[in-house]
Order: structure tokens, then C-alpha cells, then sequence
């Protein structure tokens, strides 16, 4: 998918020397990832592309050839083929002509690890591995309180159960496997909101990232 816009972008992004930057965003259902991301993007300019907003937006399109699995998927907290996922992150980089991406919920499992290095690796630079580290009962509370509102189809204990499942048995290897390469930068993500960014800021404040 996107081939043609892609090649042309990556061309003239390699020209110009503009390899993007990826921060990965990572952390069980509920953790705060896309409120810090939030919160990055207000103060340090990242793009931030939730893998799991775009697959939403991509279910919701009227005759969208993928709507259907991507919401049997979600509903059952299992992980969409990253075929899907990553051509949907990687025309969102390219559309966007911005240079700093924060990729939260992505890669979540090998079959993600792998297609994006088949497909991404060798097109953009990861900085590191942001790492939400929280635990399961203070991420069900914060889900459930959102569920009251957020009209997810996901944000149900029994949905919860699952997206807990695929979290610790295929997510934590793919952070284990960054950290053995020293590129994760965990963040105790139980602390209130603000408290949880001032960490946060004082890693992209030294530029964690810089190589
Ligand atoms: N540090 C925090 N303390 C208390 N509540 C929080 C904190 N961070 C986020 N929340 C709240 O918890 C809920 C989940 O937060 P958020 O959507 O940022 O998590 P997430 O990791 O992106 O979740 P998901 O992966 O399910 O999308 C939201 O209602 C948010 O307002
Ligand atoms: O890379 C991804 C990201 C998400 N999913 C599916 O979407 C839901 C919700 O993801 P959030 O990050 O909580 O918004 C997730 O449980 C998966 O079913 C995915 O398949 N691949």
C-alpha cells in the first residue's frame, strides 16, 4: 500500500537528509502513553501517531477493505497483522514532512517488530524506547474510569482481560528485546499525570535520544 507516494518521499527526504526520528511509545492498556504523549507534543514539537487511533480511524471509513477485522481484533485485544498497521504509520510519516514522530503502541508484537524492520527500519532513525511501566491493577482502574466515557468498545473488563493477556505475553518480549540493546528508558508511570511528564521532559530535555 502507498508505494508510489512513499518512494517518492523517502527520496527526497534522503536528499535533503531529513531521516525522520522515532521515539517508540510503549506500556500496558491504560498506562498514560498518549497523555504524555500529549504532553510532548505540546512542549518538544513531536508528531505523535498512536497505532491504535489510526486503525480506528481506518475501521471507521466508510468501505474500508479492513474495518472489519480491525474491530474484531480490537475487541479481542489481539494484535492487527502489521501489514496494516505499519503501512498506515509509514503514510502517516510520509504525509506529515515533519521530522519527529512519537509511534506510541507500536511495535507490540514480533510479527510488528518484524514487518516494521522489513519495511521502516532502515528509513528512519529510533531514538529509544519510551517504556510507561505500570501495574495491572492501577491500569484497570484508569481504564474502566475511562470506559464511563470514551464510547471504546475495548474499555471493558472483559476486552481489558485480553489486551492484558496479548500485553505480557507478546508486547513485554518486544520491550526486553529493545532493552537488551540498551535503547529503553522506562518511566514509573503510577505518579500522578503532571509528575509522570516531569520525568518525561527531563529525558527529551537531554535529549535522551541523541546518538
Ligand atoms: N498518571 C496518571 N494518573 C491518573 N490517571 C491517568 C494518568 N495518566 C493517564 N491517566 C488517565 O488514564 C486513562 C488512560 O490514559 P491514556 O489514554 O493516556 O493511556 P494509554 O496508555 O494511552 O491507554 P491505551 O493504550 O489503552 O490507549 C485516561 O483516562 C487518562 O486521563
Ligand atoms: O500497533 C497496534 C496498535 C493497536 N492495535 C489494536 O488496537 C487496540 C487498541 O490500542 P491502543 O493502543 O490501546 O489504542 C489494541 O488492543 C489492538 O487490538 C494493534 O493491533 N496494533
Amino acid at each position: 500500500m502507498f508505494t508510489g507516494i512513499s518512494m517518492f518521499t523517502t527520496a527526497v527526504r534522503q536528499a535533503f537528509k531529513m531521516t525522520p526520528n522515532v521515539v517508540f511509545v510503549l506500556g500496558g492498556p491504560g498506562a498514560g502513553k498518549g497523555t504524555q504523549c500529549q504532553k510532548i507534543v505540546e512542549h518538544f514539537g513531536y508528531v505523535h501517531l498512536s497505532a491504535g487511533d489510526l486503525l480506528r480511524e481506518e475501521r471507521n471509513k466508510p468501505g474500508s477493505q479492513y474495518g472489519e477485522l480491525i474491530e474484531t481484533y480490537i475487541k479481542e485485544g489481539k494484535i492487527v497483522p502489521v501489514e496494516i498497521t505499519c503501512s498506515l504509520l509509514e503514510r502517516a510519516i510520509e504525509e506529515s514532512g515533519k521530522k519527529n514522530f512519537l509511534v506510541d503502541g507500536f511495535p507490540r508484537n514480533q510479527n510488528n517488530l518484524d514487518g516494521w524492520n522489513k519495511v521502516m527500519a532502515d528509513k528512519v532513525n529510533l531514538q529509544f524506547v519510551l517504556f510507561f511501566d505500570c501495574p495491572l491493577e492501577i491500569c484497570t482502574a484508569r481504564i474502566l474510569k475511562r470506559g464511563a466515557t470514551s464510547g471504546r468498545v475495548d474499555d471493558n473488563i472483559e476486552s481489558l482481560k485480553k489486551r492484558f493477556n496479548t500485553y505480557s505475553t507478546e508486547t513485554k518480549p518486544i520491550i526486553e528485546h529493545y532493552a537488551k540493546q540498551n535503547l529503553v528508558k522506562t518511566i514509573d508511570a503510577t505518579r500522578p499525570a503532571e509528575e509522570v511528564y516531569k520525568e518525561v521532559e527531563s529525558l527529551f530535555r537531554k535529549g535522551a535520544g541523541d546518538k
